[in-house]
């Protein structure tokens, strides 16, 4: 049985009077990939971003490997080993790829500075195919490329858990083959991610197990044929279709 690197328990966070969170628990075990799915405005984000330290829950617990993350800020967060990929997409635009990435590996879980934080950004930029524009600034790249940098960002502070918020959304059809190609390679690598994400090919594929969110609940949790079978699921979704 495979070890449980990040334990939610009973986790509510609540905006004024909307309860966006309710009562949520789930596991996320080793070299595994969780997703978290749910219709538009299931709580999702606010889950991921509690997971970060974005925001802290209003109550219950978040560890990883044992260490308390509810309430502490971002940074200390990304240091204890939560990297993260955001929605819209946080870089600094007139820095070059490769600082971008440099600036990742200084300031994530396993700090590197100098040249070994340059040496660690040059494979992740060769392995995700960004070689012949790390000299670039960011606000000139393709919108996958830029992508692509987030993701290598995330990856240079070599985290024990990596989530991923809808890092697939806006790519071309060309493009979405290519991304969901490269999250899988980083799931054969071992690596622990939490996926958030709509496109149910990807889910489909790259998932290990999921749990299903709607209206801030937690509505169904199993592998993805278990959950996207689920009639409450199918439910939830459709419910969002007509809305
Ligand atoms: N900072 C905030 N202040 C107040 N309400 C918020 C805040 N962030 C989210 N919410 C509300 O919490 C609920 C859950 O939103 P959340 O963004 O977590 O859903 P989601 O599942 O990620 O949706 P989507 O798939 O559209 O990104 C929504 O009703 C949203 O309006």
């Amino acid at each position: 049985m495979s070890r449980t690197v990040l334990q939610v328990r009973n986790v509510t966070k609540r905006f004024g009077g909307l309860v966006a969170v309710n009562d949520v628990s789930f596991d996320v075990t080793e070299h595994s990939v969780m997703g978290l799915i749910g219709p538009n405005g299931s709580g999702k984000s606010t889950m991921i971003n509690m997971i970060s330290g974005s925001f802290a829950p209003t109550a219950g617990s978040i560890r990883l490997e044992g260490h308390e993350l509810a309430g502490k800020p971002a940074h200390k967060v990304a240091r204890l080993g939560v990297g993260r990929t955001f929605q819209l997409v946080r870089l600094l635009p007139e820095l070059s790829v490769l600082d971008n990435v440099i600036a990742g590996a200084a300031f994530g879980h396993r700090r590197r500075w100098g040249a070994e934080a340059r040496a660690h950004a040059l494979t992740l930029i060769d392995r995700l195919g960004l070689t012949a524009v790390m000299g670039m600034p960011v606000s000139a790249l393709t919108y996958i490329d830029t992508k692509r940098v987030e993701l290598a960002r995330a990856l240079a502070g070599d985290p024990e858990v990596l989530l991923l918020d809808e890092w697939l959304a806006g790519l071309n059809p060309t493009e979405l083959g290519t991304g969901i190609a490269l999250i899988r390679s980083l799931r054969d690598e071992g690596r622990t991610i939490i996926l958030v994400e709509h496109v149910m090919d990807a889910i489909r594929s790259l998932c290990d197990r999921c749990v299903v969110m709607s209206s801030g609940t937690r509505i169904a949790e199993g592998t993805p044929a278990e959950v996207l079978s689920d009639p409450e699921v199918i439910r939830a979704y459709l419910g969002d279709d007509d809305a």
